[in-house]
């Protein structure tokens, strides 16, 4: 952390409702970051497909975009420039090399509107309960397997998206994180069943800070998401939900809170990787 970043500062997670309307949700996407500001964060994350939801997952190739040209990036670069803000880019559908498949991305941006990072989901959900089915690989190119950081002057920020929530392997790989940030779209049925209890899980097993802006309502296809948009400490507690359909929340945080829990109980200096390792248990 440098001299001039106080050790408590505002963060904010926006919730939407995404429509197949590009246009439209970029619009309510800045409506929602200008709020976030107004409430003082110095951080905003969007959610997945904060751009884009609503179609079939390979109508998201009409809007994919080459990694760092397009309108979707050139509004998160404008937005984090015009509010001085670290911008968490929800996800947008970056090209591939691979014809009918792209990238679900993560871009973060800089208060001066630099790209300073990128991260392409590596999990691709897959899931079949009656009506309900999705499948994510037959539109979708997986992740370079590797952990993303990306350091910043108000902590180190660990990346992950949506489905990556469930394994926590990625995120016990990424070391010293203050905070992790998971932009979301859980559906409505896994949603209700698992998502507090995998994002708590994840804040305490990293004594981290998670935040993690979602998707939160009924879309133009029907699919409904879960929402409950959450920021939790590294205690486990939560400091803040949205339930459902649009909004934000927005609450400080100290990272000295994090120490103080890292030192209380030190189970991350208790871990066993090299003797696991050894004995082939990893
Ligand atoms: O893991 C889940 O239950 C939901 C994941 C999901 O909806 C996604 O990755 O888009």
């Amino acid at each position: 952390m440098s001299q001039h970043t106080p050790s408590s500062f505002a963060v904010a997670a926006i919730q939407m409702v995404s429509s197949a309307d590009l246009m439209d949700n970029l619009q309510q996407a800045h409506y929602w970051i200008k709020q976030a500001v107004q409430a003082g964060a110095k951080i905003v994350a969007l959610p997945e497909y904060f751009c884009f939801l609503g179609l079939r997952d390979q109508d998201k190739n009409a809007y994919a975009e080459d990694f760092g040209s397009g309108p979707i990036q050139q509004f998160l670069a404008q937005a984090a420039k015009q509010h001085g803000i670290y911008l968490i880019g929800g996800t947008l559908p970056l090209r591939s090399e691979e014809a009918g498949r792209f990238y679900n991305s993560c871009l973060v941006y800089d208060p001066a509107g630099q790209c300073i990072g990128r991260y392409d989901k590596i999990h691709l959900f897959s899931f079949r309960r009656g009506e309900e089915s999705y499948d994510e690989a037959k539109a979708i190119v997986p992740g370079e397997i590797a952990p993303t950081v990306i350091p910043t002057p108000y902590g180190n920020i660990g990346l992950g998206i949506c489905y990556d929530l469930r394994f926590p392997e990625l995120f016990r790989a990424m070391g010293a994180i203050d905070m992790l940030v998971l932009p979301s779209a859980f559906t409505y049925t896994t949603g209700q069943a698992h998502w507090d209890i995998l994002l708590r899980a994840r804040a305490i097993e990293n004594q981290c800070y998670v935040l993690a802006p979602a998707q939160g309502g009924r879309h133009q296809n029907g699919r409904r998401t879960w929402g409950h948009t959450m920021l939790i400490d590294p205690w486990g507690e939560k400091l803040g939900v949205w339930e459902t359909e649009a909004g934000f929340i927005c609450h400080s945080i100290n990272r000295e809170r994090i120490q103080e829990i890292r030192q209380n109980l030190p189970a991350l200096q208790h871990r066993q990787v090299a003797l696991l390792k050894e004995k082939d248990i990893t």
